[in-house]
């Protein structure tokens, strides 16, 4: 697990952003959906991107907001990544892409196995993110969705992790990576710095 993919997602404070760097997370999360608890500003965000070492992927997380205020919150909070979680289409990642943002595309696993195989094809060459229907919400993954049939690429795995059923889950669904985000939160919307530490540890340890 030395090699898995962590992204630490909802930060809204320096502290939780040290913490998540601190312990060798791969990206740092900032939600700008609207309607969530974690939502930051592209300001926050800019002045949080600057303590986040080079290399580390900065990452604004949207869901349904029209490309043109997606292009200019990522811009101004001069993320490395957009993350789309709503009914964001190819195109809108080509677009993100030609701007210059790396990007991830999040499904409900129900979502992605219901594509038909061409549009299967055509995401899994993408960078993609499986989720539960309600993300940010600490709600379990369907497990079984992925068992049937995995995404051939590069894919995350979302939805309910927490320290202690993540190196259980990676192990078993092998995803290249992780997303989290209430299982590393003292209350709701309130990221815990030692809980981030032991999510990322879980990890790290298993070689
Ligand atoms: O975190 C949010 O509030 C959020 C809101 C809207 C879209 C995505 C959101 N977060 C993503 O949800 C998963 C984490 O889920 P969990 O809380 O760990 O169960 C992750 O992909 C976040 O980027």
């Amino acid at each position: 697990m030395a090699g898995m993919y962590i992204k630490i997602c909802g930060l809204q404070s320096a502290e939780a952003v040290a913490a998540a760097t601190g312990a060798g997370a791969d990206a740092v999360g900032f939600v700008f959906a609207p309607g969530s608890p974690r939502t930051v500003t592209a300001d926050l965000a800019f002045r949080l991107g600057r303590e986040v070492p080079h290399g580390v992927e900065t990452v604004g997380v949207f869901r349904n907001q029209p490309l043109g205020e997606v292009l200019e919150t990522a811009h101004r909070a001069e993320l490395t990544t957009v993350q789309l979680h709503g009914n964001e289409s190819m195109a809108d990642i080509v677009r993100l892409r030609g701007e210059g943002f790396r990007t991830l595309r999040a499904f409900s696993a129900a979502a992605y196995n219901a594509l038909d195989a061409a549009d299967k094809v055509a995401w899994d060459s993408e960078r993609i993110l499986l989720d539960a229907v309600e993300p940010g919400a600490g709600v379990a993954f369907d497990t079984t969705a992925v068992k049937a049939g995995p995404p051939s690429g590069f894919w995350l795995l979302a939805g309910g992790l927490t320290p202690h059923n993540v190196e259980q889950l990676a192990t078993t669904l092998r995803p290249a990576g992780v997303d989290v985000s209430s299982g590393v939160e003292s209350s709701r919307g309130v990221k815990d710095p030692q809980l981030i530490r032991d999510f990322i540890g879980a990890l790290r340890a298993l070689a």
